[in-house]
């Protein structure tokens, strides 16, 4: 039964995952963890343990009426009350399994079992033997089997399949064998075991040493045909194979792994995953293959640079083949102007719409002090960006500010004015009124505030600041606005906004002043040159 080329693929996320869990599942979750893993499409799903409880014998009954596709499956001891239990559970599926066990490593059988290898194989014979009363789909595990020497392995499972086991599961318990050694296990049974072609030969991995899916390739490569696994790896201790990781290795190395295939619907991965990790409260580790947020998402400049160019320059499979809409490219200070454009045109700006080097340089240092930059930042930087003027005259070189409960607060500012570097200090009811002292000290200006306005970019705690100011001088309004992480900063932006239009004006007041002189000398003078605005950006 070995020679076929389809993995089947047993699902144990509602038995073995659930052993893992801090809080118990209720009996609509498990229903619902169960038809999303039905939607899988696995070929066994093993739901509980029946005789462990009154509740995981209703839970297994009831998915057993209502689930419908694969085969389902209850574990039981090598015990009479275990095996009936088992089976009165399953009775209602249009498809049973009952997966019965005894450990029959030396140690296990020494010291847990207090039993030798034939008292062990005698039980499983009659646990086997038990369960065809109820099913013709029997699985016999050899619980520890990763160290119990192969001579009593191969003598155990020949004594369960003569018995009537249909299925023959070769589990590494406790996560110890490494890929060679588990597959020469797998082979050994192949070729010492008379009857092995009876059963199928199935691998149960665990994680201990992180090898459990490495385990179980190895192991159908060497023959086995069945791999049980879990959604997202949950399982006892380090957990179990991962379902979805074995699916797409089969997947996506389909050069070396054909012509074996599983019938996985692999689209269902990311859907399943996400239900199994919030129902279970396990969360999934962002760098979790297939499932984790990082999975498909791109950080570096080059490698964004590479997968805009060609996807599988850094992704082997696709999101869209699990069930992610897309491959993420996350801004980052180590992004590149590739996708900073790439971004800004899905955005809907085109490459006249901005000036990509100075966007790009406020960008980074934007991206230095938030971590990741998100699409409503990049447009604020355009929008600022596209505010600023070659001919501003004023521009924020640094400013300090501190605060105090109960005393003023004080700022520093050093602005470069037309080339030169202008410092002032000064004190205020808190650090955007002192930082606003010290630039009129700088400016010498006599201005108003006529207005104040600050708002949230984004959301959470590292949102960029939007200040709007409106101020007067002389008579006449001006706007300033300015954007930054932190407000004091969005603020002094904002002001020296206002100053830039304050100095522009009067730029424009003498030029006028000097075209009028002029025309009053000629008849028919050149039109003035049109000035316009600035502004404060991060
Ligand atoms: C490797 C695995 O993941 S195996 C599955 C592990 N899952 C679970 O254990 C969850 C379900 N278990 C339970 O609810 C309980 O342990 C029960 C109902 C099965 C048994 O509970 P209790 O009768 O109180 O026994 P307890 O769990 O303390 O001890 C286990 C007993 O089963 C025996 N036992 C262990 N495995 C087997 C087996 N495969 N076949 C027969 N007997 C076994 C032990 O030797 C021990 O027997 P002892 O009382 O004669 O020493
Ligand atoms: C019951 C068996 C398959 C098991 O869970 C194990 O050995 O880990």
């Amino acid at each position: 039964m070995s020679g076929d080329n389809r993995i089947w693929i047993f699902d144990t996320t509602l038995r073995d995952g659930e052993q893992a869990l801090r809080a118990s599942l209720s009996q609509k979750e498990k229903i619902q963890l169960a038809q999303a893993i039905a939607r899988l499409n696995v070929d066994v799903m093993e739901v509980g343990f029946p005789v462990s409880s009154p509740g995981d014998f209703d839970s297994v009954q009831r998915i057993a009426r209502e689930v419908k596709g694969p085969i389902i499956c209850g574990l039981a001891r090598a015990v009479a009350a275990d095996i009936e239990a088992c089976g009165e559970a399953l009775k209602a599926a249009e498809r049973r399994r009952i997966h019965t066990f005894i450990a029959t490593s030396p140690l296990h059988l020494q010291y847990k079992l207090r039993k030798t290898l034939a008292q062990a194989t005698e039980q499983a014979v009659a646990a086997i033997k038990l369960a065809s009363r109820y099913t013709d789909d029997i699985e016999f595990s050899c619980e520890d089997a990763g160290r119990t020497p192969i001579d009593d392995l191969c003598w155990i499972v020949e004594r369960a399949i003569a018995a009537g086991a249909t299925t023959i599961n070769i589990p590494d318990t406790v996560g110890y064998t490494i890929p060679n050694e588990f597959a020469a296990i797998i082979t050994a049974l192949r070729l010492k075991v008379p009857n092995i072609d009876k059963a199928r030969l199935s691998v149960h991995c665990h994680n201990d040493l992180g090898l459990a899916v490495a385990n179980s390739i190895s192991a159908i490569q060497a023959g086995a045909r069945q791999v049980e696994c879990t959604v997202n790896g949950i399982g006892e201790r380090a957990g179990n194979c991962s379902l979805e990781e074995v699916a797409m290795i089969i997947n996506t190395r389909k050069d070396v792994m054909a012509p074996l295939f599983t019938d996985i619907k692999t689209s269902e991965i990311y859907r399943s995953s996400h239900l199994v990790s919030q129902i279970c409260n396990m969360p999934i580790q962002p760098n979790k293959a297939i499932v984790g947020e990082n999975a498909f998402a791109h950080s570096s400049g080059i490698h964004q640079d590479g997968m805009l160019k060609a996807q599988n320059t850094y992704e082997i499979m696709s999101p869209e083949q699990v069930g992610i809409r897309q491959s993420e490219l996350n801004l980052t200070s180590r992004s590149g102007r590739h996708v900073i454009q790439h971004r800004l045109a899905e955005l809907g700006y085109s490459q006249h719409d901005y000036d990509l080097e100075a966007v790009y340089k406020s960008f980074v240092a934007l991206a230095d002090e938030k971590g990741r930059v998100f699409d409503y930042d990049l447009e604020a930087l355009v929008f600022f960006q596209n505010l600023k003027e070659a001919d501003d005259y004023y521009q924020l070189e640094f400013l300090s500010s501190s605060t105090h409960t109960g005393h003023v607060a004080s700022a520093t500012v050093g602005l470069m004015c037309n080339g030169e570097l202008l410092t002032e200090a000064a004190t205020g009811n808190g650090p955007v009124e002192a930082a606003f002292n010290a630039i009129t000290r700088i400016s010498k200006l006599q201005i108003k505030m006529v207005d104040f306005n600050l708002q949230a970019k984004g959301s959470g705690e590292d949102a960029l600041g939007q200040v709007d100011i409106t101020a007067e001088h002389e008579g006449q309004r001006f706007h300033g606005a300015g954007l930054a992480t932190d407000i004091v900063r969005s603020s002094v932006l904002a002001y020296v906004h206002v100053l830039n239009m304050i100095q522009r004006a009067q730029r424009i007041f003498v030029h006028k002043q000097a075209y009028k002189q002029a025309h009053k000398q000629q008849q028919q003078p050149a039109e003035p040159a049109p000035l316009t605005s600035a502004a404060g950006g991060v």
